[in-house]
């Protein structure tokens, strides 16, 4: 696979036969995953389930992005918020906060020394950078199409691959090794893209996820592969560009042992499995209100979504638990909804509209098939068996 190919990445395990599990995937005696006519994969239930019965945790966190204006007030381990007070525990080296000293020493050991390193190099660079805007998602603007992708990356990787080069200069060489030879050229292309406008939150999530693939074992990165992917996960031309020049700046900043994962390759990949996988994460009480940053937790993103679901979740701390909302019978889809305490009240009509601009599917559930009037078979499905 080339450095810039967007539409595949490596997995180091075959992908699995029809009817195995993917690599990944929550495994229990009380659902399975089979795929649906209209809406991919889908959970289902095998047997009876009572209300209330814990159903999945998911403890599998990959990456994850705290916004930057949240990162004095929430703990950037279990993401405790205490209304808008700071923390007690800064690091002034990488700028996150901590509510115990406990946290603070599981985000080093969780992220390790060439982590916390790159986190780190980042918040030197932004703290010496106003912030600038570029973060602002504008709504209604034309997403970039495949192709549009595909040149922004071929474009960006033939200025990567003469930061790359700078950068070897760096590595110490061994007697005998010739010294690599760094020309006006190179130092231009290092310089160009040192001093190109930054969006903090985008490298956020490009460290976030390197950090975490360099630290993963490889069923972990087959395990993201594994979820449903966004062709074209940018949301505007301005998102794309933001993505490219980030990668470039992060090229010629983050330490030298996460540069081969730096790559137009894995970045889409991260992107793509993102767009329509990673959850919300918001304060707890106040039904959410409050929009910290979000992550992905790939053995939670097998649940589809329904205006009217029949599992409810909670996020605890660092993990996820799903639980029956009531009595669910063998065969029925168990769904959980992506729409937040204040959107799930909206008409019909906002609801679909919301679900498609966020997600970028026409919500087939049982409710708005109802709500439409619509006496056809949606996409919201009884497993029969
Ligand atoms: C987190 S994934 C859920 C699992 C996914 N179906 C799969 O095959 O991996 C979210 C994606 O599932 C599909 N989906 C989920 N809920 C849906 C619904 N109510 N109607 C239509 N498609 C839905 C959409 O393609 C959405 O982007």
């Amino acid at each position: 696979m080339s450095d810039t190919t967007m539409t595949s990445s490596s997995s180091s395990t075959p992908p699995p036969a029809a009817g195995e599990p993917r690599a990944g995937a929550p495994s229990t005696p009380l659902f399975a995953i089979r795929p649906t006519p209209f809406a991919g994969r889908a959970v289902f239930a095998v047997q009876h389930i009572t209300a209330s019965t814990p159903l999945w945790r998911a403890t599998d966190l990959s990456l994850a992005v705290l916004l930057r204006e949240y990162r004095r007030e929430v703990c950037a381990q279990c993401f405790f918020y205490d209304r808008g007070r700071d923390l007690p525990i800064r690091s002034p080296g990488t700028g996150f906060a901590f509510c115990t000293p406990q946290c603070s020493d599981e985000w080093e050991r969780g992220n390790g020394e060439v982590g916390t390193q790159a986190w780190r190099a980042v918040e030197a660079l932004v703290k010496k950078r106003s912030k600038e805007d570029g973060e602002m998602v504008e709504l209604g603007l034309p997403r970039p199409g495949e192709e549009e992708i595909q040149e922004a990356w071929e474009s960006a990787e033939a200025r990567a691959v003469l930061i790359r080069a700078a950068r070897e200069a760096e590595k110490p060489r061994g007697e005998g090794e010739e010294a690599v030879r760094v020309t006006k050229v190179h130092r231009r292309a290092v310089a160009s893209a040192l001093q190109a406008k930054i969006s903090p939150d985008v490298m956020a999530f490009i460290v976030s996820g390197v950090v975490w693939r360099h630290n993963a074992a490889s069923e972990q990165w087959d395990a993201l592969l594994a979820l449903a992917d966004d062709a074209t996960p940018y949301h505007s031309a301005d998102d794309l560009a933001a993505f490219t020049r980030s990668y470039l700046h992060l090229l010629a900043t983050l330490p030298l042992p996460l540069l081969p994962l730096l790559n137009p390759g894995t970045v889409f990949t991260l992107s793509s499995r993102d767009s329509h996988n990673s959850f919300g994460i918001r304060s707890l009480d106040d039904e959410g209100s409050e929009f910290f940053g979000y992550g992905c937790w790939p053995s939670a993103s097998y649940f589809n979504h329904s205006c009217g679901p029949n599992v409810e979740k909670a996020r605890e701390g660092r993990e996820w638990v799903f639980r029956a909302g009531r009595d669910i019978a063998a065969g029925e889809e168990l769904n959980i909804t992506y729409l937040s305490g204040e959107e799930r009240r909206d008409s019909r009509e906002k609801r679909m509209q919301t679900l498609k601009r966020n997600w970028g599917f026409d919500c087939g559930c049982h409710r708005c098939r109802e709500e439409g009037g619509k006496e056809e078979e949606g996409t919201t499905t009884t497993l029969k068996t």
